[in-house]
């Protein structure tokens, strides 16, 4: 008898499972949108989330599937839930530019009860609280900030010059090193120096607590792997299973290094102009976030800013740096072009290059990093939350299609499948920086090369993390010459439990000397 009950439970829920997938299943059939095809209830994505496809090719597979090729923009599942992949261009600009405010959300989000510091920071924050912080957080990356970063960031760059230098020789003048751990050290002591006024030593100590805990971040074993799958698929789990953004240890490492910084800089009274000084006036001028309930930034709001940068910083940009050396070995004819233009900075400034010739006297160099940006973009997608007023029936997509995007579905822009179309990029996996040529910049489309985004919700450090890009390239080949080594790869795979593109083979270089 007991067996009977348990018998018509389990076929209940069965029958419960398989209508849920039936509804979810004919939503996109109902609404008259192309969709792609999924295993009920499962959803789309249920091959990057158990780690079985890396997320750029699955997106890139998605993006061009036959069901979706010629249409605007598709239909997937998340799990249970819609979501909408935009293609034609014109459409994200209407989405993320024109209407931007009823999409500044992103759907991914984290806990405000358990986690402050993974809430409370501008990646996930959600309007109105979004805009207060941005205008908080922008001014510390003005030009002027970093003008006066760049003595900071060309000290890292003596520093990783000076590490390269005490690499054994293989043969005379010639050393071999990796640029994924080399390009992550540069990149962890900028943050460290310019925002947070420390030296972490990552390029001269193997053991520095700075990589320790920015690598704890990004290394995606099985169970960091499926906390962030959770963060950008099933936000709604977050708070049940009390997911934190950050590992806890690199959270109270954190925590711990900004407080003492605050302190030490309140008792001596130094000022550096830098962001912590920044966050300490927040502090002391009793700034708040929110409309109706005022909460005061400190404490572990202070942190989850200090957390945020920490974190979109370092493994962004040493990604495009990385990517942009191996390109150049690769590629010996880009290579010496750009090996010219320096040639020419560095014979009319020597060691002393002004900023602004960062900005208007090295276009190659510019055209090169934007190409990296290109061919690999940090980000397989970008996501918004649609968020409508109450009351609103839907977003129209009216002229494009009949179709009404209902309030709070995530909208996907697969900027990695968009910047590797032959329809923007002709011939796209070629590396040729000449399509960012001045007089080729008008054959690319609005909102087909978004490498730091699009929209008032764009990336808060483009132009500090392609500073950055610019110092160490700069650095690096005016001494070396980057040549093949046996160990270098000559394709490249991307790691399946990472979010950012990495790749699994290690980036191996000759690096040959060749002053100017
Ligand atoms: C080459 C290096 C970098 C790349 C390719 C990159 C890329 C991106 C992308 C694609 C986004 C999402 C934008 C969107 O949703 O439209 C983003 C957001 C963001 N990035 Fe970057 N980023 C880089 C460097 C940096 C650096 C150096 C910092 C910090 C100083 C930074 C801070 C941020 C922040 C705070 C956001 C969130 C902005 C917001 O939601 O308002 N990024 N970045």
């Amino acid at each position: 008898m007991q067996l009977e009950v348990v018998d018509i439970l389990y076929t209940l829920v069965a029958l419960l499972i398989c209508y849920l997938g039936w509804r979810k299943q004919t939503y996109w059939n109902r609404v008259g949108v192309p969709y792609i095809p999924e295993i009920p209830v499962i959803g789309n994505f249920s091959s990057i989330f158990l780690q079985l496809h890396s997320n750029f090719e699955y997106i890139e597979h998605i993006y061009h599937h036959g069901r979706t090729r010629a249409s605007d923009f598709f239909g997937v599942n998340i799990f249970t839930r819609p979501a909408l992949v935009l293609r034609n261009p014109e459409l994200i600009k209407k989405l993320t530019c024109t209407d931007a405010m009823r999409f500044i959300n992103r759907q991914m989000c984290a806990d405000q009860w358990h986690d402050t510091i993974g809430y409370y920071n501008l990646l996930m924050i959600r309007e109105p609280l979004w805009k207060q912080l941005r205008g908080f957080l922008s001014p510390s990356v003005t030009s002027a900030k970093l003008k006066r970063m760049q003595p900071l960031i060309e000290q890292v760059g003596a520093d990783m010059m000076a590490s390269l230098d005490a690499l054994p020789e293989v043969r005379p003048n010639v050393r071999e090193t990796e640029f994924k751990e080399l390009c992550a050290r540069f990149t962890t002591d900028v943050i460290a120096s310019t925002f947070f006024g420390m030296q972490a030593n990552c390029l001269k100590d193997e053991q520095s607590e700075f990589r320790y805990y920015g690598r704890k971040i990004f290394d995606y074993g099985p169970v960091r792997g499926l906390t962030m799958a959770s963060f950008f698929f099933m936000p709604e789990l977050v708070p049940y299973l009390r997911l934190k953004l950050f590992p806890r240890d690199t959270e109270a490492f954190l925590r711990a290094i900004i407080a003492q910084e605050i302190e030490r800089r309140e008792k001596t009274g130094e000022s550096r102009g830098d962001f912590i000084d920044s966050m300490i006036a927040l502090k002391n001028n009793n700034a708040t976030l929110g409309v109706k309930e005022k909460i005061p930034i400190k404490g572990d709001i202070l942190v989850a800013q200090a957390a945020t940068f920490y974190m979109a910083s370092f493994e962004t940009t040493s990604s495009v740096l990385s990517f942009a050396l191996y390109e150049l070995m690769k590629n010996p004819h880009v290579q010496e072009r750009l090996r010219e233009e320096i040639r020419l900075i560095v014979k009319k400034y020597g060691q002393d290059i002004p900023y602004e010739a960062y900005s208007n006297e090295m276009p190659y160099l510019g055209m090169v990093i934007s190409e990296t940006a290109r061919l690999y973009p940090v980000l397989p997608f970008i996501e918004r939350l649609c968020t409508l007023p109450e009351g609103s029936t839907g977003y129209k997509l009216e002229p494009f299609h009949d179709y009404v995007i209902p309030n709070h579905m995530p909208v996907l822009i697969p900027i990695y499948a968009i910047h590797r179309d032959p329809k923007y990029f002709p011939n796209p996996t070629l590396f040729d920086p000449e399509r960012f040529a001045k007089e080729n910049l008008d054959q690319i489309q609005p909102c087909t090369y978004m490498p730091f985004g699009v929209g008032p919700r764009t990336c808060l450090g483009s132009h500090f993390g392609t500073l950055q890009i610019k110092i160490a390239l700069l650095k690096l080949l005016s001494k070396y010459r980057i040549d093949r080594s046996p160990s270098s790869p000559e394709t490249l795979t991307y790691r399946k439990n990472a979010f950012t593109l990495n790749s699994n083979e290690g980036l191996y270089a000759q690096l040959v000397e060749d002053a100017m």
